[in-house]
């Protein structure tokens, strides 16, 4: 069984460059679809959903390689509709396949997908998505079997999904003629799959904004795309030096996408300086409680922020209140973090964190990818070695989180 051995109570110090954000190149790779020639997708880090990625696309005849950093995806000629099942349950994001394949094969055969267990993960806004813009879908025996000449539609989320947002725009730029999408969710990734669209020769505007206004049926061409930095992983590693104490340095992540989370860690007390492409965190003293966070779709505080940023006030003085508004059960890193001497209680969505002086080393269990890379976060603040299984969760999302918290001078090991 594989494990992470975490030796906690040294400070970081140090520099890291974030790789590429998964929550961008998914989509991005699912795009690659859409487009008759050669894709080379830089800054595209080396995750198993990556992995479960290109193997979907092998699987629907797209010739796929890997050069260094970038992932050269050919969809000149694309041969399947079909998603088996066990591609589909590796990661949530294969239900991004659903609008890349019915716009570019005229339908699609896939099921559910899968994902880290966070609650209850519908894909109603999606399906309404795909059948606003004239798809028909037969759902059967767990499979949906979709089918349908694309047109341009008017796109109307009653709330701001990710990935409906996503898979709508790109079933809208294969679909002919004008798309709408309203209250279109503003996630950063969103813009970023917008521009690498884009520099494809699709036209989409408005990523960022609630309403992305999409102008279908352009012939799309090969090029080159840089995936923006990860701001989830630089949360994480922030969040390790506000555990462990220490000056880090994250580079290579848009510092305005992180405003929310540095704010947080500013109230507790670290001194933070942010330029451009970088984020300095200096953390001397003890953390202190903070008010109320609260997630909530882009500007708001992520969600996926929310299991590091607890893990490093679970240490310190005062109290904090989480408030989960995005996914029901979002706090199974709650009852691990306990066992290093965390004192937390979760009532339905807010959890009230206690700071205690000191955690102490313990063997834990990660569940999901932020819960893991939280547990790890606590770890390297408390005293003694730790070990972390359940560490598949967590390669989901980090390339290499060890070797990355070592060159931040941390002693973490994956065995
Ligand atoms: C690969 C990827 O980008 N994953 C991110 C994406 O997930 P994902 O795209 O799954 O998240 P959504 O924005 O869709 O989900 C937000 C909320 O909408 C609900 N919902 C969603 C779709 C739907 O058809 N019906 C419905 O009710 C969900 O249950 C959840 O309560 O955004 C989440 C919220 O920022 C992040 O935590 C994930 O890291
Ligand atoms: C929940 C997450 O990912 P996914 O939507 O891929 O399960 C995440 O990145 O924290």
């Amino acid at each position: 069984m594989s494990a992470y051995l975490v030796e906690g109570g040294r400070p970081l110090d140090g520099s890291v460059r974030i790789h590429g954000a998964k929550n961008s190149v998914l989509p991005i790779l699912a795009a690659c679809l859409l487009v008759p020639g050669e894709c080379v997708v830089r800054n595209c880090p080396d995750l198993s959903d990556v992995t479960a990625s290109l193997d979907i696309l092998r699987h629907l005849g797209c010739a796929v390689r890997r050069e260094g950093d970038a992932v050269i995806v050919d969809a000149s000629a694309p041969t399947g509709w079909d998603v088996p099942d066990d591609l589909m349950r590796e990661m949530r994001s294969s239900v991004i396949f659903l609008g890349a394949v019915l716009g570019r094969m005229g339908q699609a055969d896939l099921c559910a997908p899968g994902g880290c267990e966070l609650g209850p993960r519908p894909i109603d806004l999606h399906l309404a998505a795909m059948r606003s813009l004239g798809a028909v879908i037969a759902e059967a025996g767990g499979g949906l079997h979709c089918t349908g000449g694309l047109r341009g539609a008017d796109i109307v989320f009653s709330l701001p999904s990710v990935g409906a947002t996503e898979n709508a725009m790109l079933a809208a730029v294969a679909a002919e003629g004008d798309t709408t999408i309203t209250n279109a969710a503003r996630e950063p990734e969103i813009v970023d799959l917008q521009q690498f669209l884009c520099a494809m020769g699709a036209d989409v505007h408005g990523a960022g904004s609630s309403v992305i206004t999409i102008r279908g049926g352009k012939r799309l061409h090969g090029g080159a795309y840089a995936v923006m930095g990860d701001r989830i992983v630089a949360a994480t590693y922030l969040a390790a030096a506000a555990s462990a104490g220490g000056t880090v340095e994250v580079t290579g992540v848009d510092w305005r996408h992180l405003s929310t989370v540095t704010a947080v860690l500013a109230e507790a007390g670290c001194t933070l300086t942010s330029t451009p492409e970088r984020i300095l965190l200096r953390c001397q003293a003890p953390l202190r409680g903070v008010r109320p966070v609260r997630t909530a779709p882009y500007p708001g505080f992520p969600t996926d922020a929310q299991a590091p940023l607890m893990a490093a006030l679970c240490k310190g003085t005062g109290c904090s209140v989480f408030v989960e508004n995005i996914f029901e059960s979002r706090y199974r890193h709650v009852d691990e973090l306990c066992r290093m001497g965390a004192e937390i209680q979760v009532e339905g969505r807010v959890a009230v964190v206690y700071g205690v002086p000191r955690l102490h080393a313990a063997q834990v269990r990660s569940t999901d990818l932020r819960g893991g890379a939280a547990l790890v976060v606590a770890a390297l603040g408390a005293e003694g070695e730790s070990i972390v299984t359940g560490i598949h969760h967590v390669e989901r999302g980090y390339q290499d989180l060890p070797g990355d918290l070592r060159l931040l001078g941390a002693s973490v090991r994956r065995t």
